[in-house]
């Protein structure tokens, strides 16, 4: 299994002083960006979009920044946020009318490419996809908003599709997106998870570093 990531949603960041919050958590040992846009339409809220995801790369962010898309329509939007430094791209397949083309588009713009399922959403999502596929983002709580509690049917779901990975062959992170905290985070991880998006856990908190630190000594239960 590859290291461990632990990617801070920045959903849950002080947005009037976003490029020092960003730098203060990576200087706190985060490895990702996870950048949520939301378009109040395929979701229930708005948030930022590639000018923000510009602006951070402009401050000096030089981490991945890992761009979850939460909007309907995808297509029109990625090579902005490709131009504007994103790294990864992920996208909610019933959101895109064509899966296929989208995964291409994004990887043609240059960055990684991941798709998103619902806690509702079926597996079969990934049929016919897992050789374009950097990413399978599992939410574990219904996209929209941060601070809600982790859907624990989210962990047979992640086994499963820990195991179609391992029997694809292929190099591909399974990202955990919500509900994500200390004292769940080895579950998570024994679950089959190897990226690990926690937004309230971390900026609802005044020392970044401790808590990441007792998520790193979690999760170092489930390496060793
Ligand atoms: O995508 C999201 C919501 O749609 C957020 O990334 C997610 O909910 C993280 O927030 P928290 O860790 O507070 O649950």
């Amino acid at each position: 299994m590859r290291p461990f990531l632990i990617a801070p949603s920045i959903l849950s960041a002080d947005f009037a002083r976003l490029g020092e919050d960003v730098d203060a958590v990576l200087n706190a040992g985060a490895d990702v960006v996870h950048f949520d846009v939301m378009d109040n339409h395929y979701v229930p809220n708005l948030t930022i979009g590639p000018m923000v995801c510009q602006a951070l790369r402009n401050y000096g962010i030089t981490a991945d920044i890992d761009v979850h898309l939460m909007v309907k329509p995808v297509d029109r939007i990625i090579p902005d946020f490709a131009k504007a430094g994103a790294s990864i791209i992920t996208f909610h397949p019933e959101a895109s009318e064509h899966v296929d083309r989208t995964l291409q588009l994004i990887k043609e713009s240059g960055c990684k490419a991941g798709l998103v399922l619902n806690p509702a959403t079926p597996l079969h999502y990934l049929d016919h996809v897992m050789d374009k596929l950097d990413v399978i983002l599992l939410m574990s709580v219904n996209p929209g908003f941060g601070g809600q509690s982790f859907i624990p049917t989210t962990l047979d779901k992640l086994r499963q599709v820990r195991k179609l990975i391992d029997d694809s062959g292929y190099d591909i992170r399974l990202q955990v997106d919500g509900g994500v905290k200390v004292d769940n985070i080895a579950e998570i991880a024994a679950a089959g998870a190897d990226m690990f998006v926690a937004g309230s856990a971390i900026f609802n908190t005044p020392d970044y570093k401790a808590v990441i630190d007792e998520m790193r000594a979690e999760l170092a239960s489930i390496e060793a």
